[in-house]
């Protein structure tokens, strides 16, 4: 299989890159860049690994005709506009970018400031493709965002089974830095980050139509959830705490909650859910796990849910490797055979 990488250079296109060259299935691996000078790139990737790896310039019909598929882990607005040609000619794709995520372009619009580059009609063919919940997968594929991954995979089983209050979902969510890309910013300086804690994007953040758009599919009477985000002095590592109320009013609700998360996700090789205790980031970073803990508190009836995931696998590369093999029919763990770092 070969295989097209557009964005290398970036945080997750660099792990992608990492994924991709030990994945059993991958034969050749060619980088595309807008931007960059090949020479330094073809350096900085140019470690020993099985397959053949080329550094060339962006050209959309040379993609096509020398890949199967096509990776783009490049900035929201950027994908769209690259990856147009590619759907005019229904050629395989896997998005990392917001682009293809939501299903309205007015809601691109609101969330991303920005018009929309896909028509709502391409956008009708494209899969969200939150793994562990994919039931088909088509041609594009919108790689879920790092913050919607941990969100959903945390109130999954607890919104399909409804046992919760539809409308009493609180999110408080926190990344580590390389969420934000390599680009510099005020906010992610040394200075700023280190030894601090701070919050960013309240009620504004772009993840909140995407997790909204899903909860609704498994509960057409959602409603509308709080989220927060916040920016961990960590490289990696993203930890979403949700809070909600529990609608059963029973002895047994420990044992109604433990059984839906069970039945969710038994047959899922990359969710961990914690029996009696609580997930740290350290617990996943480095590996494409979703690890879940959760606590019901008889007092006041909410549960509590903490969904930790490494930002650049599960929330980002790994997770895109997952839809690669789901798409092509490969094992679903090839490639992502990563235990986390653990120190
Ligand atoms: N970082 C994360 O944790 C997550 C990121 N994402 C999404 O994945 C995509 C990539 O993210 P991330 O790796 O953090 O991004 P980075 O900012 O680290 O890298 C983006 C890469 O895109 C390429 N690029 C092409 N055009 C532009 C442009 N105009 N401005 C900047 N970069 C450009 C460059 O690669 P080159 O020079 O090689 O072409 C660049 O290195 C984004 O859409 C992001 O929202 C999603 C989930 C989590
Ligand atoms: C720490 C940090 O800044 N994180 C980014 C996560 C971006 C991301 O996941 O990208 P998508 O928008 O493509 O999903 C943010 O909150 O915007």
């Amino acid at each position: 299989m070969k295989v097209a990488i557009v964005g290398v250079t970036g945080y997750s296109g660099t792990v992608l890159w990492q994924l991709l060259s030990q994945h059993p299935n991958v034969t050749e691996i060619n980088i595309y860049t807008t931007q960059a000078d090949l020479e330094a790139v073809a350096q900085q990737f140019d470690w020993q690994t099985k397959q053949t790896v080329r550094v060339l310039p962006f050209d959309a019909g040379q993609i096509m005709a020398d890949n199967d598929v096509a990776f783009f882990a490049t900035p929201a607005g950027v994908t769209g506009e690259l990856a147009e040609t590619f759907m005019a000619n229904h050629f395989p794709i896997i998005d990392l970018s917001g682009d293809l995520r939501l299903q309205d372009p007015k809601a691109y619009q609101k969330w991303y400031h920005r018009a929309a580059e896909v028509s709502r009609e391409t956008l009708s063919y494209a899969t969200y493709g939150l793994t562990e919940f994919t039931a088909t997968t088509t041609d594009y594929i919108a790689n879920p965002g790092c913050y919607a991954t941990a969100t959903l995979m945390g109130l999954a089983p607890l919104v399909q089974e409804r046992l919760i209050d539809l409308d009493s979902v609180i999110v408080d969510a926190k990344s580590g830095v390389t969420g934000a890309g390599k680009k510099l910013s005020q906010a992610t300086h040394y200075v700023d980050v280190d030894e601090n804690f701070s919050l960013y994007k309240l009620n504004q953040h772009q993840h909140i139509p995407e997790i909204m758009q899903q909860l609704k599919q498994w509960a057409p009477d959602m409603g509308p959830i709080q989220f927060t985000t916040g920016l961990l002095p960590v490289k990696r590592g993203l930890m979403a705490t949700i809070y909600a109320k529990v609608t059963a009013d029973s002895a047994d609700v420990n044992e109604i909650i433990a059984a839906a998360f069970q039945a969710t996700y038994m047959d899922k090789p990359f969710v961990k859910i914690l029996a009696n205790d609580m997930p740290d980031l350290r617990l996943v970073v480095g590996s494409n796990m979703t690890a879940i803990g959760w606590s019901y508190n008889p007092v006041t009836h909410i549960v509590t849910i903490v969904s930790v995931i490494d930002n650049l696998m599960k929330g980002a590369a790994g997770q895109a490797v997952q839809n690669f093999n789901q798409y092509f029919g490969f094992d679903e763990t090839a490639g992502l055979a990563q235990l986390p770092l653990m120190i």
